[in-house]
């Protein structure tokens, strides 16, 4: 792109969007009161995604006011832009294409004068022909037993997303095969997951964009160890490295300086953010567990929202509206933070794996050509499975003094259809996510709290306010489809809130300060007497505690 972003508060709509919000008040009962087609006009199909909006701070007014702000600040150019391989992560000078990688054979993306469709789809079918040899059980570790258990080593990007899906795929894992992951640099992390695991048996991905991420070296070298210390006496290292160690990179030379057979590493690009990378090789793991078909069934689900999310005019653009609607509770209602409420225990870790989307794409104060933003950008995201959560922190979100849009999930059909007695637990489960939404939407007045019967001094305390913003998205059932199609939301309502603050969402310089300084700072903790000297008296002190308490 060659023109810079536009500062969104100097945008007509931003003007509109402040007069509306000075006299905002949201009233969800008198809305749908008023309104019979509310829920209709505002829920909307991505998809197999439905997506209720109807329990959101949109009015009429707000929603063309907010697609006003989109079309005046780019927001579909930057679209069009990313899709096409511009170079939009303009402070690495890269194309931005995640989307790419879901892209089917017959498609064609030229880029860069690169065909890489054709580049996605050959090492796609690589992952898939040596995921189906472990599965198979043709692949075997140095001893000729047939692999057990797959281990990844990664972090960030190269973690959270292929555990997060991992975990929400259980019902679709190969019997016989489990996957751990070890992702900190604490030796905590790798001692617990290394526990009990049988060397012969056992296959390490080491999974590092960069491969040059201190924590996922630091564990493929102690995993290394681990392996040589505990093979049989006599096994050969070299072939037993080639046997139990296979990696994805985009560095494909410093793979092999690992001592990891190039035959045995499998790439990507770098126009694939670490954290848009779970459907690049990166899910290795993820394709070992539940097979490359299931894998291709997740990617056509990430295809879907993609094209829904190129081609659906604004009005019923469901990615668009979702980045709008966070970009109007974040920069005119004051919210911080927005939280994600899966009811399925399946996705216990999708809030985690939506922290690094979210907030390492959007955590920015500057804008994509470097002048500094006068506005919030990012939000805090978090959350927790329902009904977990309800018994923990919804309370402040019923009844708390701030403002916590939240995003409800749920699926019709579970994951295991259990009963006890004429009870369907899961109906029990789904009527919590329904009377949640609808508490947090409608509350309890006053007057009904008194109609129970509530004596005059606890009515106030029992009284729950309503008005608290709730999207629900629901669909038939959690399947590799609809789990790639829901990543592919957040992916993309990121991006729009990204474009319409006018930053960068590809970049992380925001990591580097403390990586330069944990380097800086090791011999200090080793016990360098002239680096701790350079050090500030907290560190100094810190260290110095620590040398005197580490036994
Ligand atoms: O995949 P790697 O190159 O090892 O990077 C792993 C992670 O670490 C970095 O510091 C970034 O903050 C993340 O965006 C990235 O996903």
């Amino acid at each position: 792109m060659s023109t810079g972003p536009v500062d969104p508060t100097t945008t007509p709509a931003w003007e509109e969007l402040a007069a509306l919000a000075a006299g905002f008040t949201p009233d969800l009962r008198g809305w749908f009161d008023d309104d019979a087609g509310r829920t209709a006009s505002l829920t909307h199909q991505a998809g197999d995604l439905h997506v209720d909006l109807s329990k959101t701070f949109l009015r009429d007014d707000v929603l063309a006011a907010l697609l006003d702000l989109a079309a005046q600040t780019g927001v579909v150019e930057r679209r069009d832009a990313m899709f096409a391989g511009a170079h939009i992560n303009t402070t690495e000078d890269r194309a931005v294409l995640h989307t790419a990688l879901r892209l089917p054979a017959d498609a064609s993306l030229t880029v860069d004068g690169q065909d890489v469709v054709a580049d996605v789809h050959e090492v796609l079918d690589r992952v898939g022909a040596f995921a189906e040899r472990v599965r198979s059980g043709t692949w075997t570790g140095v001893t000729g037993k047939r692999i057990e258990t797959v281990v990844n080593i990664g972090i960030g990007g190269s973690d959270l997303g292929p555990v997060m899906a991992y975990e929400a795929l259980e019902p679709y894992h190969q019997d016989g095969l489990t996957c751990r992951f070890i992702s900190n640099i604490d030796p905590t992390d790798a001692g617990q997951e290394l526990k009990g695991l049988d060397p012969e048996t056992t296959l390490f991905i080491v999974s590092s964009k960069t491969f040059g991420t201190l924590e996922t070296l630091t564990n493929a070298r102690l995993c290394r160890s681990w392996l040589l210390d505990h093979l049989p006496a006599g096994s050969d290292p070299e072939a037993a490295v080639a046997q139990h160690f296979v990696a994805v990179s985009t560095a494909l030379d410093k793979v092999a300086e690992f001592g990891i057979d190039p035959d045995n590493a499998f790439g990507f690009w770098d126009w694939v953010g670490g954290r848009y990378s779970m459907d690049s090789a990166i899910g290795l793991s993820l394709v070992i567990a539940v097979g490359p078909e299931r894998f291709t069934e997740m990617l056509a689900g990430f295809h879907t929202v993609d094209e829904h999310f190129r081609t659906t005019p604004a009005a019923d653009n469901v990615p668009l509206l979702m980045g709008l609607l966070n970009v109007w509770y974040t920069n005119f209602l004051g919210a911080h933070t927005h939280a994600v409420l899966p009811y399925s225990q399946l996705l216990h870790r999708f809030p985690a794996y939506l922290q690094q989307l979210t907030m390492e794409s959007n955590g920015k104060g500057v804008r994509w050509d470097g002048t500094e933003v006068s506005y919030d950008t990012g939000e805090v995201f978090w959350g927790e499975p329902g009904t977990n959560g309800q018994h923990a922190f919804y309370q402040l979100i019923h009844q708390g003094t701030r403002l916590i849009p939240a995003d409800f999930i749920a699926f019709a059909r579970p994951a295991y259809a259990l009963a006890d007695g004429d009870t369907d637990v899961h109906e029990l489960f789904l009527a919590n996510f329904f009377a949640q939404t609808k508490a947090l939407a409608f509350g309890k007045t006053a007057d009904e709290v008194r109609a129970e019967g509530v004596a005059e001094d606890l009515v106030s305390a029992r009284t729950f306010p309503g008005n608290r913003p709730t999207t629900s998205i629901m669909a038939p059932e959690l399947s590799p489809g609809v789990l790639g199609q829901l990543i592919a939301l957040y992916e993309h309502l990121t991006f729009v809130e990204g474009a319409v603050w006018g930053i960068d969402s590809f970049d992380q310089w925001g990591v580097e300060l403390g990586k330069q300084l944990a380097q800086q700072l090791r011999p200090a903790v080793s016990g360098d007497a002239d680096v701790a000297a350079e050090q500030d008296a907290s560190t100094q002190s810190l260290i110095r505690y620590y040398q005197e308490h580490r036994g």
